[in-house]
């Protein structure tokens, strides 16, 4: 069937949409590392000394992913390769890397996207990015409650993620691996309202029609109550 990536900023919502859409489609979720990521909490609490340490993490769990996903080809990604460079970049940017790290990062990663060229099927199907504002992004940070993440944690944590923000808009106008759409993650609560759980799905399933992915008939009985 269908291999489908999420994209979006922190606390977008991109775990919990895969979960429901993969539900919802019969297809397997795959979730980036974090709670068992050891790499994660040195970065935070010291950004300079593990951004690129961090960067070789996540690129190697999310090729990892992409491969095993690209050959099962019937799977939801929370977050993918394709945001891997966005985050080492900003992270470059604000000096957190050195230019030797910096010409490895980006050779290694031109390495492993040649690899994907060489598999029966190389892209995802679709692209769905969750887009969110500041105020949503912080107010998820804080409900999902990773302390690392707080703002209370560093005091520089508002700049990174207002950058992180910025980075995003000319990332998803770029991305040209698959088709693609957005989501209003800021509108549509889709974690605890029906009804814009519905509209979210019906928008996915409408673009996964409107590509080829999904028969015009298709339709799903799968029950999308939200679980009391
Ligand atoms: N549309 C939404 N409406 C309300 N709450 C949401 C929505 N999406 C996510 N949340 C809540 O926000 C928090 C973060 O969501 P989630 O972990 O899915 O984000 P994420 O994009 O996967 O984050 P990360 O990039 O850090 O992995 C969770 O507590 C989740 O319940
Ligand atoms: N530096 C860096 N590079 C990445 O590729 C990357 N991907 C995710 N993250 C951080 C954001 C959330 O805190 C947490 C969960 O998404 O991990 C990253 N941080």
């Amino acid at each position: 069937m269908t291999v489908i990536v999420l994209s979006g900023p922190i606390g977008a919502g991109k775990s919990s949409l895969t979960g429901i859409l993969a539900n919802y489609l019969g297809t397997k979720p795959f979730y980036e590392s974090v709670d068992d990521n050891p790499v994660l909490p040195l970065f935070y609490a010291d950004p300079e000394k593990y951004a690129f340490l961090l960067q070789v993490y996540f690129l190697n769990t999310r090729f990892h992913s992409i491969k095993e996903a690209l050959t099962q080809d019937n799977n939801v990604l929370d977050r993918s390769i394709y945001e891997d460079a966005l985050f080492f970049q900003m992270n470059a940017d604000i000096g957190r890397a050195t230019t030797e790290e910096v010409d490895t990062y980006y050779e290694l990663l031109h390495n492993m996207m040649g690899e994907l060229d060489r598999m029966p099927k190389k892209n995802p199907d679709l692209l769905v990015h969750i887009n969110v504002s500041y105020d949503t992004m912080i107010k998820r940070i804080q409900k999902r409650g990773r302390p690392y993440e707080q703002l209370s944690y560093d005091s520089t944590l508002e700049d990174y993620y207002k950058r992180l923000l910025r980075y995003y808009k000319p990332w998803y106008e770029k991305y040209d691996y698959s088709p693609k759409m957005e989501i209003d993650g800021d509108k549509l609560d889709f974690m605890s309202s029906e009804k814009d759980r519905e509209i979210v799905l019906d928008q996915i399933v409408d673009k996964l029609k409107e590509v080829g992915k999904l028969p015009e008939d298709w339709d799903k009985s799968t029950d999308i109550r939200i679980e009391a």
